[in-house]
């Protein structure tokens, strides 16, 4: 579905991402990981247009999206969540699902000032879309309430439902267990792989192990900006170069490229 070739870019003297030839086959779970710093954000910004590469391209169902902008990238079937939570917590949860939807309508500002038909028609889609990506989510009851009101694990639900309102065949997670317990983990493990299921393809950067693990059919390690290795979960996990690398930033603080606060580092010690 996703082809990367020799993708990179830099900051400055800094290669975040070098190098990277990779695939996201359609109708799998991809998990990106890699010790802190490892460039999986940046790779994520990439794919999605946040950022422009420096060198190589990147193709999406046969097109080349290497210069496309975040909208344009958006309408040809991909989404994403972010790190951390950008859900308007004042809105409703329906509200926040249709500023999901927006980015795909084609009304522009003159039709939302002049509250024209087509602007009219496309509020209506927006409400149409935004429910049918919060019933996937399993949020449909829950449409009308602030969305500040609803549990960590809620809110994640509404980040995913605003990336699937703009109906992508390609949804990227940025984190997505980051900050819940096991059993929302669990919860959210169950979502994904119902969300693939209904024929989505997921990539995803996640630092908690067991949710990789179990969920990825296959995964892309990153290391310095570069890949390292690629595989299935048993594959990767007894790579010699994967181990190197998280044994090489375990002794600089990381941990299976969990983040080490000063206070664990100070437990450690
Ligand atoms: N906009 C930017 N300008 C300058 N440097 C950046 C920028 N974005 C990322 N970097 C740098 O690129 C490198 C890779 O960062 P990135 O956030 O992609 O890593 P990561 O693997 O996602 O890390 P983490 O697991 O800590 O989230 C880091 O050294 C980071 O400081």
């Amino acid at each position: 579905m996703l082809d990367v070739q020799d993708l990179g870019i830099r900051f400055g003297g800094l290669h975040a991402v070098k190098d990277v030839t990779a695939s996201i086959p359609a109708g799998q779970i991809t998990a990106i990981i890699g010790p802190n710093g490892a460039g999986k954000s940046t790779f994520f910004n990439l794919i999605s247009g946040f950022y422009q590469p420096t060198s190589g391209s990147i193709r999406f169902a046969g097109e080349d999206i290497t210069r496309l902008k975040t909208h344009e990238v958006v309408s040809r079937g991909i989404a994403r969540t972010f790190q951390t939570t950008t859900i308007y917590r004042e809105l409703t949860v329906l509200e926040n699902a249709m500023i999901g939807h927006r980015v795909r309508t084609r009304a522009g500002l003159l039709d939302a000032l002049l509250r024209t038909g087509r602007e009219r028609q496309d509020v209506q889609g927006s409400r149409d879309g935004a429910m049918q990506a919060l019933t996937r989510v399993g949020l449909a009851r829950q449409a009308h309430l602030p969305a500040g009101a609803l549990t960590q694990e809620g809110q994640k639900r509404v980040g995913i439902a605003m990336a699937l309102a703009s109906d992508p065949k390609l949804l990227l997670l940025d984190e997505p267990a980051a900050g819940m317990n096991p059993e929302e983990t669990v919860n959210l493990m169950s979502l994904i792989r119902e969300l693939v299921a209904g024929g989505l393809t997921v990539a995803l950067v996640e630092h908690k192990m067991s949710l990789v693990m179990g969920l990825a059919d296959q995964i892309l390690v990153l290391h310095h900006g570069q890949k390292i290795a690629a595989g299935t979960p048993a594959q990767v996990s007894r790579d010699p170069a994967v181990v190197e690398a998280y044994l090489g930033s375990h002794a600089h603080g990381g941990q299976m490229g969990q983040t080490t606060t000063p206070e664990q580092g100070a437990a450690h010690a």
